[in-house]
């Protein structure tokens, strides 16, 4: 029986022919707004912590946003509203795709007016884990004029931006597409989350 949301089949779609997909209102506006405060409390309570990149973990100039990892023996009621929703996102493509992802993990982001994220492909030189990139969006009224799109680089050398409204989810796959985040003039809040095909420290 299927009891996915038809929206799941038609990002299966979407992301078999184009490798990448956009889906507004993947969440209500009140989950979304949920989630928002609860990123705006945990930048409040300085339990964002600054980027890092890569497998030597260094702090770098390369990204300027601040992060707050989901643990997910210990998710929040907005966070376990997304998780699930995400997870359900995630058996659809196994079911459609075949693509074995066995997981997914997610952050909580918030890029300062000015942060940005460079040109950049989301596996990790020592991983193959990472299979889809996916990021949610918590901004709400964000204007062009605003900035802080993220830019997806396809094959052909031309490229799409992407504005990080608030129930926008963007997804695409992990190692196919660089992208980068356009520094922004207000204050630029995501979630950030990769399906995983094996889970983490599983040597193959
Ligand atoms: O916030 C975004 O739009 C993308 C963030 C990103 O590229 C990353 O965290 O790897
Ligand atoms: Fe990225």
């Amino acid at each position: 029986m299927n009891t996915q949301p038809p929206q799941f089949q038609d990002i299966a779609t979407a992301l078999a022919d184009e490798g990448w997909c956009v889906v507004p209102d993947f969440l209500s506006p009140a989950q979304t707004q949920a989630l928002a405060e609860e990123c705006r409390t945990l930048r409040d309570a300085k339990r964002l912590t600054p980027a890092r990149v890569g497998a030597l973990r260094t702090a770098t100039p390369l990204r300027g946003d601040s992060t707050h990892w989901f643990q997910v023996d210990a998710l929040s009621a907005p966070q376990q509203v997304f998780t699930d929703r995400l997870d359900a996102l995630r058996v659809t493509l196994n079911r459609e795709l075949m693509l074995g992802l066995v997981e997914c993990e997610s952050h909580y982001a918030a890029y300062p007016p000015g942060a940005g994220y460079t040109r950049h492909l989301d596996r990790l030189r020592d991983s193959d884990a990472r299979v889809v990139s996916a990021v949610f969006y918590l901004n709400q009224t964000w204007r062009v004029a605003d900035g802080g799109a993220l830019r997806l680089y396809l094959a052909d050398g031309s490229s799409r931006d992407i504005f990080p409204h608030a129930g926008t989810l963007l997804l695409f796959l992990s190692a196919q597409f660089e992208h980068e985040v356009l520094p922004a003039t207000r204050e630029r809040m995501s979630i950030a989350c990769w399906m995983r095909q094996h889970a983490p420290g599983t040597i193959f």
